[in-house]
């Protein structure tokens, strides 16, 4: 697929299902799939064993992997903890480091931790807020939430790439872990 799209088209959010409709690429990441993301590694590995819930689910709608076209997907993350840190996404940074993305929050509540170097910042992401990640910057999204889950939709150029090595080598230097009745952004020593 090196040619560019030539039809216009659409895709529709399901706000009942929550997936996007005429998706084209599927994935789900189970805890046994998030292998050193969390910080209680030992109870990652234990509720893996135990049930291997789904952590998040990404319905895609690709393009051709050429620059000016764009990809988008919905992405779920579902409600939960391991040790007390939230249900989160893997994180990346793009291969491409001159491309940005944009998130449209569409239900729940979340963060968005982006990493650049040893800087860390956070947003928070709730229905209607459109989040702007900037080149360059590695990006993760948290559910906050105890109890819905949280769904964005993130655009991104097609040629952008996802380098997963990079946020293990590099990994991001706060983690969000419940506390208080809510959140707390914490650092990594
Ligand atoms: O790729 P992850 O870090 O696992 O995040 C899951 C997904 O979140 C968003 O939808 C991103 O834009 C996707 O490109 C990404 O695949
Ligand atoms: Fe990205």
């Amino acid at each position: 697929m090196n040619e560019k799209i030539e039809a216009g088209f659409f895709t529709v959010f399901n706000r009942q299902e929550n997936i996007l409709e005429n998706y084209d690429h599927y994935e789900e990441r189970k805890l046994s799939d998030m292998h050193r993301y969390f910080a209680a590694e030992d109870i990652r590995q234990q509720m893996a064993l135990a049930n291997n819930e789904v952590i998040y689910r990404v319905y895609k709608k690709t393009a051709p992997l050429i620059a000016g076209e764009l990809e988008q997907a919905v992405t779920v993350i579902n409600p939960g903890q391991v040790n007390g840190e939230f249900f989160m996404t893997k994180g990346h940074y793009h291969i491409n480091e001159k491309c940005s993305e944009v998130f449209f929050t569409l239900k729940g509540e979340g963060l968005l931790l982006l990493q650049k170097g040893q800087e860390t910042k956070w947003l928070e992401m709730k229905p209607d807020v459109i989040t702007y990640i900037p080149a360059g910057w590695g990006h993760r999204t948290i559910n906050t939430s105890l109890s819905e889950p949280f769904v964005f939709i993130a655009f991104w150029p097609a040629n952008a790439g996802h380098n997963y090595q990079k946020s293990l080598d590099e990994p991001f230097g706060r983690r969000v872990f419940f506390y208080n009745g809510s959140y707390i952004v914490s650092k990594v020593l």
